[in-house]
């Protein structure tokens, strides 16, 4: 099995320059999107003359500033004139070269998969356990301070600990010095947290990238940001690529300078700083010639001390956006999650929107990350949609009048994707009062809503603003609450309790919501020739999900608003109607626009098959004229895609994933 190949490749102890593989095994390949160009342009990293900070007041000012400046632009910079003399970089550098030289068995004695061990050696990040392995030997221990530690270190090669004890000393007051500048530049003042910095943790890591037969498929370490205030990193050769946020998230090189030293602003300075100043996400890339060794020195408070952003640096315009968190928190985290793949990392965590969206914080200008590209702005004066009225009375009177009912909504799906529904037996009370259930929730104090915030996708009730706030590249100007609903004596207990009412008045709706689209997939399946029983059960047991939504427009070259009905409810062909109708009926595309002056409030109650059961093309719809169109898919396919997707720049949609050409 490969996995086992993967094994003896790294995981005996024995690295890949001693085994010296001819391709890269299957485990070790990062998806085609991720794989790096081996030709990213260098990044123009700021040089710190740290010899500034130890002269005259205007001297250090100007270096303050200029690490301030570095923060903001780059999260990274390099420093000189650090105090660390060149022979402590050569002979750590060299120490751990010879670790990693030394037999098998000796460095296995470290090997562990446990993240919380505080001496440790491995391989990739949790090797055998994620699913992706990097191409990469690392030692990590704890260094701070010295004395607690350095017994606990490998014993060879004999001059390990005296040489790697020697720059873990010194590079600790050097992060200490540095956290000074950065607290400074941050206007806190210099000694903010040189107390907790000085009796908090430093964790060396040394990483070996031996030589990669391809190196254009795998990468040393996938993109992170460091779980640290400050990361200071030593490098024999360039291989650190960051990625540049001000050009587009594209990657750059860092170049690399003799005797100078890399720090990286950590999870914890951008939490401290309210955002302010950003981690800086990097990875590490691989050449076929020569083994890489670098070292990273994180520092941070101690293990279980809780970073929170400052309060000084929160106000009415800069709400607190970070909860507090610990090293420990971290390793928790890393150790139950695998962060290899891109889709989830602990910062994302942490991220909280106050229940504030832009929205709430009554802004006077929209800011930046809501903005859509002008190509996507809309008019605000759009036409309005034809969307066909049906009126459902007619559905129970007579077969005849029936058949005319399910004529027109034929017509309706072929031509629009979209109707309206009158006389469909709910009353307006039932209507009302879920309204008013929805508003009552947003109304409620931000700690309320926050209970439930998430940016699962995957969580049956989800309280959220935009699709996934702080993940997202833009931001959409809505707040949502998301509730399964069927069968509803299985969810309302999930349901928010405040306000008191919201139970009973949303349930009310939406069991009388469910049987309806019971109803019109019947109508639905009938108009397409399948019969009205085709969907009923599965429909009928299947999902259905809420949401306070938006104003559909419909998309056939313009715009065009879609026409508010009073006591009506609009009817949309998603996207499972398109495939079972095999592109006969079409989803329609909307979108939710919005105003200057009133709050608009929508609920979507969505409804499909179970969460895993796969909707296709029905058979009867399918021949030599009419080939099947579509893969197959489930709610949960699409669940998945959206949390792995940013569906909000409108360059992937999934119904497109499906579609057989
Ligand atoms: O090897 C490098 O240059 C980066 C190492 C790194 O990012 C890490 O250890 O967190
Ligand atoms: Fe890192």
């Amino acid at each position: 099995m490969e996995i086992d190949m993967c094994f003896q490749c790294f995981n005996t102890g024995q690295s890949a320059q001693e085994k010296g593989p001819t391709h890269v095994p299957k485990c070790y390949e990062v998806p085609s999107s991720e794989r790096p160009s081996l030709s990213s342009p260098e990044a123009q990293i700021p040089v710190v003359d740290l010899a500034g900070l130890r002269m005259g007041p205007t001297h250090r000012l100007a270096v303050i500033e200029s690490i301030g400046q570095a923060c903001k632009r780059f999260g990274c910079y390099h420093v000189v004139n650090h105090g660390i003399d060149q022979s402590i970089l050569d002979k750590a550098l060299g120490a751990a070269d010879e670790f990693f030289h030394l037999p098998a068995d000796e460095k296995l004695k470290f090997m562990s998969k446990d993240v919380h061990k505080p001496v440790r050696y491995g391989t990739s990040l949790k090797d055998g356990v994620d699913k992706i392995q990097f191409w990469r030997v690392f030692l990590k221990h704890y260094a701070n301070p010295l004395n607690d530690w350095v017994q606990s270190w490998p014993e060879n090669p004999p001059a390990y600990r005296g040489d790697m004890g020697a720059y873990s000393s010194k590079v600790q007051k050097l992060a200490v010095e540095l956290a000074g500048a950065t607290t400074e530049s941050l206007g806190l003042g210099s000694k903010y947290l040189s107390e907790k910095m000085e009796e908090g943790m430093q964790v060396i890591t040394t990483n070996c990238y031996p030589p990669c037969p391809q190196p254009r498929l795998t990468l040393g370490l996938p993109p992170h940001s460091d779980y640290s205030c400050l990361t200071i990193l030593l490098q024999s050769s360039p291989g650190l690529e960051v990625m540049d946020m001000q050009d587009g998230g594209s990657w750059k090189l860092v170049p690399y300078i003799s005797g100078a030293l890399l720090v990286h602003i950590g999870d914890h300075f951008e939490v401290l700083s309210n955002g302010l100043y950003k981690s800086v996400v990097h990875r590490a890339v691989l050449n076929s010639q020569n083994t890489r060794i670098s070292i990273a020195s994180f520092h941070s408070k101690g293990l279980l001390e809780k970073m929170e952003p400052a309060l000084e640096l929160v106000d009415a315009n800069h709400p607190k956006a970070y909860k507090g968190s610990s090293f420990k928190d971290f390793l928790d985290f890393l150790s139950a999650n695998d962060v290899g793949q891109g889709k989830i990392c602990f910062l994302d965590t942490l991220k909280i929107n106050t229940g504030q969206s832009a929205q709430e914080r009554k802004l006077s200008h929209v800011p930046e990350c809501y903005e859509v590209p002008p190509s996507q702005q809309p008019t605000l004066n759009s036409p309005q949609a034809q969307v066909p009225v049906v009126d459902l009375a007619g559905f129970r009177i007579s077969p005849i009048h029936r058949s005319a009912v399910i004529q027109s909504i034929r017509k309706a799906c072929v031509h629009f994707g979209i109707f309206q529904v009158v006389n469909h037996g709910i009353d307006q009370t039932v209507l009302n009062k879920a309204l008013g259930a929805v508003d009552g929730f947003f109304r409620l104090p931000a700690n309320e809503k926050l209970k439930i915030m998430s940016n699962d996708v995957h969580k049956p009730v989800r309280y959220g603003t935009s699709l996934k706030d702080g993940v997202d590249k833009i931001q959409f100007w809505r707040v949502f609450l998301k509730l399964y609903a069927n069968p509803l004596e299985n969810w309302v207990q999930s349901w928010p309790e405040n306000p008191p009412t919201y139970r009973e008045n949303m349930g009310a709706y939406t069991s009388k919501v469910q049987k309806l689209a019971v109803d019109l997939a019947g109508a639905i399946t009938e108009s397409l020739g399948l019969g009205p029983t085709y969907l009923s059960d599965k429909i009928g047991e299947g999902m259905q999900d809420s949401l306070g939504l938006e104003i559909v427009d419909k998309q056939d070259g313009p715009w065009k608003l879609v026409p508010n009905i009073n006591g009506a409810l609009v009817v949309h062909i998603g996207d499972h109607f398109e495939v079972l109708s095999n592109g006969l009926y079409k989803s329609v595309v909307h979108r939710a626009i919005v105003n200057s002056q009133k709050t608009r409030i929508s609920i979507a109650s969505l409804h499909s098959l179970g969460l895993d059961e796969k909707m296709e093309p029905a058979p009867e719809l399918e021949d030599a004229d009419h080939p099947k169109a579509y893969k197959e898919s489930s709610f949960k396919d699409f669940l998945d895609f959206l949390s792995v997707n940013d569906i909000g720049q409108g360059k992937i949609c999934f119904l497109d994933t499906l579609k057989i050409v």
